[in-house]
């Protein structure tokens, strides 16, 4: 029999007032604090409060896309549906069965255990199946933000044998959400379930192939590369968790690596307008806060900043003319990195691996200018985040781990200062944001791939993983510039222009220099015509300061006792004499003109000495090493075709000395004596006798100087 109690009475009339209005919110306030009311009505007036507080929180849902509108009324609905009814705790557990067998199930709850479903964030064209543009934001259209993509393994078959359940659903190929399995001895929440959704500009189902991976966030960052701008890609997840799957791959299922450098250059071959390109690679790791050089190991490198950024001072960076070459570079360079089996992957990277591609060509714009184009791809395969367990010895694994978490955290520190928009972003504290900065914070199209396993055991790290994932969706990235530089047109004209009016302006020089001397001889042959007395020239350039000549000396000197100093023919004298000297003045700077044109002369061809002494130094060594590779050359041929006497068979022989042992030792024949095959008659040491163990070489040892790599072989060889 129904009971009517105050409770009920007041619920029922508090509903009711709702077709007139809200209940009055004081009046609930009063009933649930007021000690005089049961414990039943206090409980009905503060769910009521309750109610009324949500429904005053809802906002108005806005969205730019069909889809989200789709989601937000299903989260209406699931709000509505989600009672705990009996008919929904049958739901949950079969859900919970489907999700046990991998299936996707309809609607999940958030954090505070209230099934919804977040407003799909905007994204980007993407091309991903139905994923379709939102927002006209596109890679090389001034990024604005880090692409950011999800993508999940299969279950591995360790996992399947731990019975592990799947945590990961991926919907709508952007939407992912996270499952948090009770306890199974927490009897009292068996059947709850509690999980998170996410959403990112693409999420990839574990069934993704490796071409659809690259396809959706690598591709058109590779092509913004190709427009001169800069690239990085950087994987980031939980160790095992297929981040180097996804960066390298395997030999049937290549990685973005992999692919997006057969891209490159299947691309810049066509975009060139010369066919000329320039790519260059470099490959190093970060291991235990050390960066070493992984395609030639070493020393550790020294981390520089300078105008281009943070720079690994000592890079190898390797001239790449083909993708096999670059396969080949890759192996090698992967050969070389720290991997180590661990509780979660048998062969885990210890190691954070950047590989850096910088492409250089050429292309022709719609007005012909030459454009010389730049691009820089950074292809980043982070170490695996991994749990140290208390009871873990300070091994060296532990220690491996501390520094990749080490770096990692700092990683993740500086995303937090960029997406807080902090002035000090603290990428100084680890060689890894050091090295990242460009790539998170510079002008740089970047991608981030965050790799996530679907198993439960790894719950907390992957619910880490999108976590950081989602931060990184906040990070604003500058404006990217495109590096190009424009070439003026015909350069080369230009350059032989300048060439052709510089030796037109050294001829002309030439014959003014032969004129003046010419001029020279005229005055002297003037001077010594004008000459009082018939002197040499020599006598007349004697400077006024020198001793008079003894006829001068018996002259009487003119005065005006003796009346001769005004005479016509004093007169005469005296006019001549002062021609003679301002000719003799005119000579004198003539010859210091002629001493210094002289003296540069001199110097020029000393030069051009020395320059042909280099050429002849390097022909030599062509020689010897053509020699030694048993190219058969003409020279050789000649020395062959030689006879006793040593002149030449052929019609050159005209040009060669009758007698070459007793001509004079030609600039050539000193370069000769120079060079490694004259080198017993100077007794000087040379490399090849190093290498060949201290025995002295004959003349025609080849040069391995340029291979210091070959070097050493020829040693093991020669100790054979
Ligand atoms: N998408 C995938 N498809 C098939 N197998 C995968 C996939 N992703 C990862 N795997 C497999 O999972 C295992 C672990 O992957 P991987 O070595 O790439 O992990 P990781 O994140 O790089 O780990 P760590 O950080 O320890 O190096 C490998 O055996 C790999 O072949």
């Amino acid at each position: 029999m129904p009971v009517s109690t105050r409770s009920k009475n007041l619920y029922t009339q508090s509903k009711t007032d709702t077709r007139f209005g809200s209940p009055k919110k004081d009046e609930m306030m009063m009933m649930a604090t007021n000690p005089n009311h049961g414990l039943k009505e206090k409980m009905k007036a503060i769910t009521l409060l309750y109610e009324q507080q949500k429904q005053s929180q809802k906002k108005p849902r806005f969205s730019t896309h069909p889809s989200v509108d789709l989601l937000n009324s299903n989260c209406k609905k699931d709000e509505k549906e989600r009672k705990p009814t009996i008919g929904n705790v049958m739901r949950e557990i079969t859900e919970n069965t489907l999700l046990r067998q991998g299936r996707v199930i309809d609607d999940f709850k958030d954090n505070e255990g209230f099934s919804c479903r977040k407003k799909g964030n905007v994204v980007r064209k993407l091309s991903v199946g139905n994923v379709q543009e939102v927002e006209g934001e596109k890679i090389g259209n001034g990024q604005s933000r880090i692409l950011v993509f999800v993508r999940l393994r299969p279950m591995g078959k360790k996992e399947r044998e731990a019975g592990s359940k799947c945590c990961v659903r991926i919907v709508n190929k952007r939407d992912v959400y996270l499952t948090e399995f009770a306890n199974e001895n927490d009897y009292l929440r068996l059947k709850r379930l509690r999980g998170r959704h996410f959403t990112f500009d693409a999420s990839f189902p574990d069934s993704t192939t490796q071409h659809e991976i690259y396809s959706t966030t690598t591709a058109e960052l590779v092509e913004a590369v190709l427009q001169g701008r800069n690239g990085s890609v950087f994987c980031y997840g939980a160790t095992g968790a297929g981040k180097t799957y996804t960066m390298l791959g395997t030999i049937e299922n290549p990685g973005v690596m992999v692919l997006a450098i057969k891209d490159l250059f299947n691309k810049i071959r066509h975009k060139s307008f010369d066919g000329h390109n320039v790519v260059h690679l470099s490959y190093l790791e970060v291991y235990n806060e050390t960066v070493r050089d992984l395609l030639s190991p070493g020393r550790p490198l020294v981390l520089r900043e300078d105008k281009q950024g943070i720079v690994a001072a000592g890079l190898t960076q390797y001239r790449a003319y083909s993708t096999d070459e670059v396969m080949a570079l890759l192996q090698q360079g992967n050969l070389n990195r720290t991997t180590e089996p661990t509780r979660a992957n048998e062969t885990s990277s210890r190691s954070h691996a950047i590989l850096q591609v910088v492409i250089e060509y050429r292309v022709k714009d719609a007005s012909s200018n030459i454009i010389n184009r730049v691009g820089k791809l950074s292809l980043i395969d982070l170490a695996g985040s991994e749990r140290a367990l208390a009871t873990e010895q300070r091994t060296l694994r532990s220690i491996e781990g501390a520094n990749i978490n080490k770096s990692l955290l700092a990683l993740s520190s500086c995303i937090n200062a960029l997406v807080e928009g902090k002035k000090h972003i603290p990428y100084r504290n680890s060689k890894l944001t050091q090295l990242l900065k460009d790539s998170l914070s510079g002008s740089c199209n970047t991608v981030m791939i965050a790799n996530i396993s679907p198993s439960d055991l790894s719950f907390g790290e992957t619910q880490n993983t999108l976590h950081w994932a989602d931060r990184a969706k906040e990070i604003r990235m500058k404006t990217c510039d495109v590096n190009e530089e424009i070439q003026i047109p015909d350069s080369g004209e230009k350059q032989a222009k300048l060439l052709l009016e510089l030796q037109k302006e050294n001829r002309e020089l030439r014959m003014e220099l032969a004129k003046q001397q010419q001029q020279l001889l005229v005055l002297q042959a003037q001077t010594l015509a004008a000459s009082p007395t018939p002197s040499t020239i020599s006598s007349l350039l004697t400077p006024p300061s020198a001793k008079p000549n003894e006829k001068q000396k018996q002259k009487p000197r003119p005065s005006f006792l003796a009346r001769n100093c005004f005479t016509p023919e004093s007169k005469k004298k005296a006019a001549n004499e002062t021609t003679v000297k301002d000719l003799a003045n005119t000579v004198k700077a003539k010859e210091e003109e002629i001493e210094r044109i002289k003296k540069d002369h001199a110097l020029l061809i000393k030069q051009k000495d020395q320059f042909i002494c280099e050429l002849s130094r390097k022909v030599v060594e062509l020689s010897g090493a053509e020699k030694a590779n048993g190219v058969v050359t003409r020279s050789r041929v000649r020395q062959k075709e030689l006879p006793k006497g040593g002149d030449l068979k052929s019609p050159s022989h005209r040009f060669v000395s009758p007698s070459p042992t007793a001509k004079k030792r030609s600039f050539w024949d000193i370069t000769t004596a120079n060079s490694p095959s004259v080198d017993r008659l100077t007794g000087r040491k040379i490399r090849s006798q190093f290498i060949s163990g201290g025995t002295t070489t004959t003349a025609a040892a080849p040069s391995m100087l340029r291979q210091p790599g070959f070097a050493r072989q020829k040693t093991d060889n020669l100790k054979q």
